[in-house]
């Protein structure tokens, strides 16, 4: 039989601490393997090491065959998962959220709508299919997480507790799904920590806990290592009824109970009831009752370890350590060099695009504030401090004009860091995680984000300069100096947002990113030309606003809109442009720590 899932000594330690320990794992293709353990035994750690997110510490896993550490691209190809965490697609409606997973995973565009029905049919949610995910019930989401993990039939489907918070006919129609995906030869490889879904989906379970195999087999095989099964028959008249079933049933004990009670002890108690009642009726017994008893899970569980699964499972969980949120394996994903490689990658880079744009497009009160921001600058601040300025200074009489290029920068610097919070909340959510163990480049993943934020900044630095040309602004390099201006508002713009993408990859949390950008975000502003010329600054602050990379771009633009096509703009557009590569070194080389780096 063919491995699908091999592991020998898998190993992951976390600070010191071995939250999977040598794990020797074998799955054969097309079976239903469970994993079944407490919290904490390390099923979710297991699985990160299997889908290529967390690099193991110690032995080995090939996955279809494949080396998880060395062959981690073609790994991610074959299988599909489905994490425990939901995915952010608040403002996404439930369709939109499986139309793009399926691009992400490939699907080809023309089986991609049916494939999407079938989908959402399968976890009930058609009816809603256009609904925001923000409106879904808690169940509803998990339903769709499940939606998005089942776009595509792999080699191997890896479900990460599955049915958590689901009611019982939600589950059922899961268990139904995936005892189909079986019958089609997908092999399926279940965490979870539901006894009934183990024993009745799984053709083999591995019961772990704190993170070593504890006993594998196949439920019966299981229940068999507890002891009998018993049949418990109620009758006025037990020794009459232990007559009747000795010698007609393999009984390996036949026991009186109580006065009314006889329990008949059997390998296989279900199989040997129809003989039990025969017997019984010839011999001309009347019986009150009779019931199957089997060891459950639970009994297995308690009899390896000496505590019940049941109890630790239902216990409140410990509550967790805080996770690395990203660590791969030292195997990245090399963009494949063919011509077919390259249209996957614009496939990724096309749904993450339209991802962020219909997130954009709903959140309208954050697109109104970031263009009213720049309006409120320009017309009440240039308006008024325009009265007190002396044209001497700034080189312009006209200081709505001098300010234009702060205020764009000043929207910039504001856009670069909301750019990165995207980033931000997949990695909290664990949604990244779900990108990272899907077959797309971590290329696309980045550029798709830097592209965006391009076109947002140069459109944000087009609204600008909109309101000032209403305001009485005439750019001094008329329309090919304006479409420079948005450039260099793209380029500033990218620059950020990598600049922030790279303070996001390393920081703990949100409250962190926020306190420092909140620290960082007006001092850059202000020691900058933005609103005083530099060789007005005292001398220090002059060194400071020469230093600051803000200036090159903002003097550029100043040059464009104020004092036309001169020498000196080739000089701060090689500045900004080197600033701009820098912090795309800094930021593709954080995110790719981030991503692909293995650490603990
Ligand atoms: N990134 C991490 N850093 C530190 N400790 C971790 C990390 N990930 C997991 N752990 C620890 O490893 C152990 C196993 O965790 P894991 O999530 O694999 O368990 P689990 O069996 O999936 O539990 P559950 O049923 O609650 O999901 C736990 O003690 C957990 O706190």
């Amino acid at each position: 039989m063919r491995q699908i899932i091999e592991t020998e000594g898998l190993t992951r330690v976390f600070h010191g601490r071995r939250a999977v320990d040598g794990l020797n794992l074998r799955v054969a293709a097309g079976e239903i393997f469970g994993l079944l353990g407490p919290n904490g035994a390390g099923k979710t750690t297991t699985i990160h090491m299997l889908t290529t997110l967390l690099a193991p510490s110690g032995g080995r896993a090939l996955v279809c065959g494949l080396d998880v550490s060395r062959q981690a691209a073609e790994v991610r190809r074959r299988i599909g998962y489905v994490s425990q965490e939901k995915g952010v697609r608040h403002l996404l409606t439930g369709r939109e959220s499986v139309e793009i997973e399926a691009d992400l995973n490939h699907v080809p565009r023309r089986s991609r709508g049916q494939r999407v029905e079938e989908v959402l049919d399968v976890v009930g949610l058609l009816p809603d299919a256009d609904r925001f995910v923000a409106d879904y019930s808690g169940g509803m989401q998990k339903r769709l997480d499940l939606a998005c993990g089942l776009i595509q039939v792999p080699e191997l489907l890896i479900l990460d507790e599955p049915t958590l918070g689901l009611d019982v006919q939600s589950r059922h129609r899961i268990w139904e799904h995936m005892a189909g995906l079986r019958d089609q030869g997908v092999t399926v490889l279940l965490a979870t920590n539901y006894l009934d879904e183990a024993d009745r989906l799984c053709d083999r379970i591995m019961i772990v806990d704190v993170g070593r195999e504890v006993v594998t087999g196949s439920p019966a095989e299981l229940r068999r290592t507890v002891g009998t099964e018993v049949v418990q028959i109620s009758a006025a008249e037990p020794d009459k009824v232990r007559a009747a079933v000795e010698g007609a049933v393999p009984a390996r004990r036949i026991a009186v109970a109580g006065p009314r009670e006889l329990h008949v002890h059997l390998d296989d108690a279900a199989a040997a009831l129809p003989e039990v009642i025969a017997a019984t009726v010839r011999h001309g017994v009347v019986l009150d009752g009779v019931s199957v008893s089997r060891p459950t899970l639970d009994d297995v569980f308690l009899l390896h370890t000496g505590r019940g699964l049941r109890d630790l499972t239902d216990a409140p969980a410990p509550s967790p350590a805080p996770r690395s949120p990203r660590a791969g394996t030292a195997a990245g994903s090399a963009p494949p060099a063919s011509h077919a490689g390259l249209r996957l990658r614009l496939q990724e880079i096309g749904a993450l695009l339209r991802r962020w744009v219909l997130q954009l497009g709903r959140e309208r009160l954050n697109l109104a504030f970031t263009l009213i921001q720049p309006v409120i600058w320009l017309v009440f601040l240039g308006g008024a401090i325009a009265r007190a300025v002396d044209p001497g200074v700034v080189g312009t009489g006209d200081y709505i004009a001098f300010m234009l290029p702060g205020v764009i920068a000043f929207t910039i610097v504001g856009t670069g860091i909301s750019g990165a919070v995207p980033f931000l909340w997949d990695k909290e959510t664990g949604y990244l995680n779900k990108l990272m163990s899907m077959p797309i480049g971590r290329s696309s993943l980045l550029v798709s984000r830097l592209i965006f934020q391009m076109a947002l900044g140069a459109l944000q630095a087009l609204a600008i300069l909109v309101v000032s040309a209403i305001l009485g602004v005439r750019v001094a390099t008329a329309v090919p100096g304006s479409l420079l201006v948005l450039l260099v508002a793209g380029l500033l713009t990218t620059a950020l947002t990598a600049l922030f993408l790279a303070l996001a990859c390393r920081v703990p949390g949100h409250t962190t990113f926020f306190a420092v950008t909140g620290f960082v975000s007006l001092p850059i502003l202000f020691m900058s030309n933005a609103f005083v010329p530099v060789p007005a600054m005292p001398t220090w602050m002059g060194a400071l606003a020469r230093a600051n990379p803000l200036t090159y771009a903002i003097e550029s633009m100043r040059i464009l809109v104020i004092e036309g096509w001169r020498p000196g703009l080739a000089g701060h557009l090689a500045a900004l442009t080197a600033f701009a590569a820098a912090c795309l070194g800094l930021g593709v080389h954080q995110f790719r720590r981030h991503t692909v780096g293995g650490r603990e």
